[in-house]
């Protein structure tokens, strides 16, 4: 059995489920989760691969980005700065010994932390919405060992920057440091979100190398968190679909295009779909950097974009956020009758879900493999082959509905078609006229999309969202949002 120093943090970090868990324990545990929501929807691929782990000396250090929180470990205790306490949301441990992610990673949060015990800057507060101190983001170049180091606060005080940035510089690394960053956010949402950025020292993005491509990744651009086992997945995937010469690829929730541009160096076009400006911005970059024409990338829902297009694809792949994708987008994927659709999945319960509905519009799963990317974490990747079932041949059949022997009864029919009858979409314009009704006020758009991008529910931006996103946002107030929650609660959409 293989067992591997446990963390520190291990008994109160709600960072990783399996530590401490003999790794091929781990292998089955994620294969026979993935295994079994596949057999409870009855959907039975015509093959099964085995889940794919990490090589030994990848299953640590792995991470290239942390996104740590300011907190406490005990109600008004020492300032801590870490993870999300296991089972208990609100308590922060303090994780200066993380294995999952470089040295320098923990050496850059006990400096952060130190530096702002010392000044006695205090922690955000989550329910009062008062305080400081919110964040800490830091991201790695694996190839390359470039970091990026972003501190999150409010604006209600002064952070004193400049000695914050000399003291990082100062620090002795084995990376370097190529960007100094601090974010304003007086959002109420518990994320990331970005009022003002300023740029402390060097620039604010990185340089990463993926399967002999170069990529830019901009601070808030999505970029896949380990780069060595995604290198592996992504070889595999593309392997099956072979034959892209000539042929027009859409990838849908690109990010910063990896996929896209992997492709393109086979196929004659790509299409490129992704709703965060900063990660198209990233993606057209990239491709420019990597000497490649034949990619497009635009910005917007993926629903929302295709539904403005006439280019029609030869091949889809599709790799939404954990949320998954809404029936919508699923439904006008599968109305391009393509041959094969690649899946590339970070949820399977999303997965899942999704492929039902595909099923209901001719794609059966021919090829699926679970693979794991992080290990010690619950998390597991799948990728998934969808063929489209075109008929051998068509009999005709002369029905007789009614009562009796021989016949189709309508109820039947009704019940049937009850069950697959795609549910309401809840449009921005329902929720808005709920909250109306309820609260006796309106709430604006963006206000639902800030709240939903909290829930990591998928949003429909305008495809000219980028535009819109360059002006600074507004957030609603705390009655709103409970408003808000309320409206996504009474739609099951949370
Ligand atoms: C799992 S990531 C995949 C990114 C990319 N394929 C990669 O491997 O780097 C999912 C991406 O979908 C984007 N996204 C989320 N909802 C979306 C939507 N409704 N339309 C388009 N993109 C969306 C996210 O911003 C994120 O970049």
């Amino acid at each position: 059995m293989e067992q591997h120093n446990i963390c520190r943090h291990d008994e109160l970090c709600g960072g990783c489920t399996y530590q401490g868990t003999d790794y091929e324990e781990q292998l089955r545990t994620k294969e026979n989760a993935v295994r079994s929501l596949f057999s409870s929807a009855e959907i039975t691929p015509a093959q099964f691969a085995p889940i794919e782990g990490c090589p030994g000396e990848q299953r640590i250090g792995y991470r290239n980005k942390m996104e740590y929180t300011f907190g406490d470990m005990v109600k008004d205790g020492p300032l801590c700065l870490g993870m999300h306490k296991i089972k208990n949301f609100m308590s922060i441990v303090t994780v200066d010994e993380c294995q999952l992610v470089h040295p320098d990673f923990n050496r850059i949060l006990r400096f952060t932390l130190d530096f702002c015990t010392n000044r006695g800057y205090v922690k955000y507060h989550k329910k009062s919405h008062l305080g400081l101190l919110r964040n800490l983001v830091v991201r790695r170049g694996v190839r390359t060992g470039e970091l990026l180091v972003n501190i999150v606060t409010s604006s209600q005080s002064e952070f004193d920057e400049e000695a914050w940035k000399e003291g990082l510089l100062a620090l002795p690394l084995d990376c370097r440091i190529v960007g100094v960053m601090h974010t304003l956010n007086d959002g109420l949402a518990d994320t990331v979100a970005c009022d003002e950025l300023r740029l402390l020292y060097g620039r604010e993005y990185y340089y990463e190398e993926l399967l002999g491509l170069r990529f830019i990744v901009h601070e808030f651009a999505f970029f896949q968190t380990n780069v060595d086992a995604v290198e592996r997945l992504y070889s595999e995937a593309l392997a099956l679909i072979p034959d892209l010469e000539g042929k027009t690829v859409f990838d849908l929730y690109c990010g910063t295009g990896t996929i896209s541009q992997i492709a393109a160096r086979s196929a004659a076009r790509v299409l490129g779909v992704e709703i965060v400006p900063e990660s198209v911005e990233s993606a057209r970059e990239n491709a420019a950097l990597n000497g490649l024409d034949n990619c497009e990338f635009v910005c917007g829902d993926v629903f929302a974009v295709l539904d403005t297009r006439q280019d029609k694809p030869d091949v889809i792949i599709v790799d939404p956020p954990r949320a998954g994708m809404s029936q919508e987008a699923v439904t006008r994927i599968a109305s391009y009758g393509v041959k094969q659709i690649l899946y590339i999945s970070c949820n399977p319960k999303s997965l899942v879900k999704n492929l039902t509905w595909f099923a209901e519009l001719g794609y059966e799963a021919e090829y699926v493999r679970p693979y794991d990317n992080f290990p010690m974490t619950r998390h597991v990747e799948t990728v998934v082959l969808l063929s489209h079932k075109a008929p051998d041949s068509h009999i005709h059949v002369k029905v007789e509905f009614g009562e009796g022997k021989g016949k189709v009864p309508l109820d039947k029919i009704a019940e049937r078609a009850e069950k697959y009858k795609p549910k309401e979409t809840v449009t921005y314009k329902r929720i808005k006229e709920y909250i109306e009704d309820k609260f006796g006020f309106k709430v604006h758009t963006a206000y639902i999309a800030e709240i939903k991008r909290a829930y990591g529910l998928p949003v429909h931006d305008a495809p000219n969202a980028v535009e819109e996103l360059k002006q600074p946002r507004k957030h609603p107030t705390p009655e709103k949002v409970e408003a808000i929650k309320d409206a996504l609660k009474h739609f099951e959409v949370i």
